[in-house]
């Protein structure tokens, strides 16, 4: 069956109090596919995302010659690693819409003399690579515009080395952490100065986590400057965490309608900072509980709106923009200038929506304000955004006549989206 065009989504009969199943994260299922690529030995990660961001990493493994077989029933994935293999014949490799997937393979597709040309979606052409290729020429590669230069495509040639250089950290923290994880096989490690603010602190962390769990340890991380020694991955057994923004449209839903919602596998160990979206909500009046394994948000009835800084976890920004509808005073949100270089501009898009359901909502160059408001009927545009279509579906839930457009958006983190919101009624 083909997507609809739109979904209407129906408001819910009763507040809900549900346990909700995630999949895996999308930004753990990536990393952990390069680590064991780049490992010596075989890897099974399980709780694997299957999803078209996850799918991009597997293509483009599977270009670089690497074996990967991926049981979609079982969210299990097998890789065999082929160490500093990756990468060693000519290809060309399509990230497809992934941001993450193409800025963390480059560093690793330029490990050889083989030349790789790495593409991506329309989409993905239109956001900005070039602080990471400036990086990698100073590394040694040989980096050859297809297109504009500092996008998408681009070939890449090595080997690069190792030794020290820096980048600026206040448009993408996915140029660092592809840096990082190639950084375990250049001779001699790698130190990345970090020349402006970093945002998304939180990812370039899990990398480092996670490249520990496949054995590169050692890794030094402060927002200035990442240090990585050389080492080498091995092949391990390996679980994904559920994927904490995708839970956060459930927590939000929890919020705005007073129902409870928990989500499993989500403890004091996350490595995703997204799992900081419940503190935003807590502050705003909402009860959070934090388990050993588990996080449970329960709706009060009491919303206030809050001035936050979300530069750590912006992917959460568009899900707070639809709880802040349902809140009794404004919010404000800064420090996310860097969404507008996203699927779409997200500021942009998450205001023109709301407007367009008669929320007043406004631009601000660093994030957004919103005043509460009830939403009238609308189908809302989601610019291919899968997160613009998971958070403006949120209104669904507690307003009649919302319908999001082109839904089947979601597949890039989260194909299963509308089916995992309808089992809350
Ligand atoms: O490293 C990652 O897995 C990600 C980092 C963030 O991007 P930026 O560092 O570009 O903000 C985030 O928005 C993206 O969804 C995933
Ligand atoms: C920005 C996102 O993804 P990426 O940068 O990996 O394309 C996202 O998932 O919201």
């Amino acid at each position: 069956m083909t997507d609809p065009a739109v979904r209407l989504v129906e408001p819910l009969a009763a507040a809900p109090d549900a346990e909700v199943t995630i999949p895996g994260s999308k930004s753990v299922t990536n990393r952990a596919l390069l680590c064991a690529a780049l490992a010596d030995g075989t890897s099974t990660l399980a709780g694997a995302l299957f999803a078209d961001d996850t799918a991009a990493m597997v293509g483009v493994l599977r270009g670089l010659g690497v074996e990967v077989r991926t049981d979609e029933a079982a969210a299990r994935m097998v890789v065999a690693g082929a160490g500093r293999g990756v990468g060693a014949e000519p290809a060309t490799v399509d990230a497809r819409k992934s941001g993450a997937t193409s800025r963390f393979v480059l560093p690793a597709a330029a490990l050889t003399a083989a030349p790789v040309v790495v593409d991506g979606a329309a989409q993905l052409r239109a956001r900005p690579f070039g602080p990471l290729l400036d990086a990698m020429v100073e590394l040694g590669a040989a980096v050859r515009p297809l297109a504009a230069p500092g996008y998408l495509p681009v070939e890449v040639a090595g080997p690069i080395r190792g030794g020290e250089v820096t980048i600026p950290g206040h448009l993408s923290s996915q140029f660092l952490s592809g840096l990082m994880l190639a950084a375990p096989l250049l001779p001699g490690g790698l130190r990345v100065r970090v020349s402006t603010p970093l945002v998304s602190v939180p990812y370039v962390r899990m990398t480092a986590r996670v490249m520990a769990a496949f054995g590169a340890t050692g890794a030094d991380v402060t927002e200035s400057c990442v240090v990585v020694p050389a080492g080498s991955y091995r092949g391990v057994a390996y679980r994904v965490e559920p994927d904490a923004s995708a839970a956060s449209y459930f927590f939000a839903a929890a919020a705005i309608t007073g129902g409870r919602i928990t989500v499993p596998g989500l403890g004091p160990d996350a490595l995703q900072g997204d799992v900081a979206f419940v503190d935003v909500l807590a502050k705003m009046g909402a009860a959070v509980e934090r388990g050993r394994d588990a996080i449970t948000v329960r709706g009060t009835g009491t919303l206030h709106g809050i001035d936050v800084d979300m530069a750590d976890i912006s992917d959460t920004a568009q899900t707070l923009a639809a709880v802040a509808v349902h809140a009794d005073s404004p919010t404000r949100v800064r420090g996310i200038g860097f969404i507008r270089r996203k699927e779409t501009d997200r500021i942009g898009a998450v205001v023109t929506e709301l407007r367009r359901a008669g929320i007043d909502a406004t631009e601000d160059e660093d994030g957004f304000t919103i005043h509460p408001g009830t939403p009238r009927p609308t189908t809302f545009a989601t610019y291919d955004d899968h997160r613009m279509a998971m958070s403006l579906a949120l209104l669904g839930l507690g307003t009649p006549g919302i319908g999001i457009a082109d839904p089947g958006c979601v597949a890039k983190t989260f194909p299963t989206y509308f089916e995992v919101l309808d089992s809350l009624r």
